[in-house]
């Protein structure tokens, strides 16, 4: 996995008609977009198939599902198994984010458990570490990532294709401080080393805009960038498309 990868998860945001109008615009925009960019989009559950079907077959983004089970079907009311978001068009799917961490008791046992769900239906798992502002002012980021990592993919076969958004935890959201790139290095280089008899592609994610992104993909190991807000709309999206290009 040589290409940058640069994408945006919506989170609970987006209408099914919103959803549908920023597949279009993207589809639209794709002929023009840098071919050595990997753009995908994580849309809620509601609005992966509208989304997938807005695209073209033969289009290059690719579509996640922002969480999926670990069973493939059952008893389990309100949730979606891997089979069923691949149904609906997914080709990745997230795992992990600190939000399910910290709102749903999401722990690195089913994070696992959703690693070796994904693979065993050949979707790539995009796993989500990142460290706590605490951890962070105690300097232990870098060996927490690493047992973050390490966790998610215990037992998975050598060789096998992941990817890892590393996203420090007071980096995200309304409030969140953009980490600069000496902050990045060290967790990046944690998840690299705890991957690294994997094919891991690891990615930058927290407050991330056209603005401090060349900065972050210039950190040593860094792939990518994993996009909330500022790629909300369908501009911001194209302009981090662009610039990540540029650099
Ligand atoms: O959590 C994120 C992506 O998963 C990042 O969100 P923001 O870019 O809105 O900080």
């Amino acid at each position: 996995m040589t290409s940058t990868w640069v994408g945006t998860s919506w989170k609970m945001t987006k209408t099914l008609a919103e959803a549908r109008a920023f597949a279009r615009g993207l589809a639209a925009a794709e002929p023009a977009l840098p071919a050595e960019v990997q753009p995908f989009v994580i849309p809620p559950a509601t609005a992966l198939a509208a989304v997938r079907a807005e695209l073209p077959a033969s289009s290059r983004v690719l579509v996640g599902a922002q969480d999926a089970h670990w069973e493939d079907a059952g008893p389990w009311t309100g949730e979606v198994s891997v089979p069923q978001v691949a149904d609906a068009g997914a080709r990745l799917v997230e795992i992990g984010h600190s939000e399910r961490r910290e709102a749903f008791g999401e722990t690195d046992e089913r994070i696992r458990l959703k690693v070796h769900a994904t693979l065993r239906h050949s979707l790539v798992p995009l796993v989500c570490v990142g460290e706590p502002a605490a951890v962070r002012a105690a300097g232990g980021q870098a060996a927490y990532v690493a047992a973050q990592t390490r966790a998610a993919f215990d037992g998975v076969a050598a060789g096998t294709r992941v990817l890892v958004a590393y996203e420090p935890v007071w980096a995200i959201g309304e409030g969140g401080r953009p980490a600069t790139p000496d902050d990045v290095e060290a967790p990046v280089a944690a998840i690299r080393a705890a991957t690294a008899d994997l094919d891991a592609h690891v990615l930058y994610g927290g407050s991330v805009d056209g603005e401090n992104a060349p900065a972050l993909l210039d950190v040593p190991g860094v792939g990518g960038l994993f996009v909330g807000r500022a790629a909300w709309d369908l501009a911001g999206f194209l302009t981090i498309l662009r610039v990540a290009a540029r650099g």
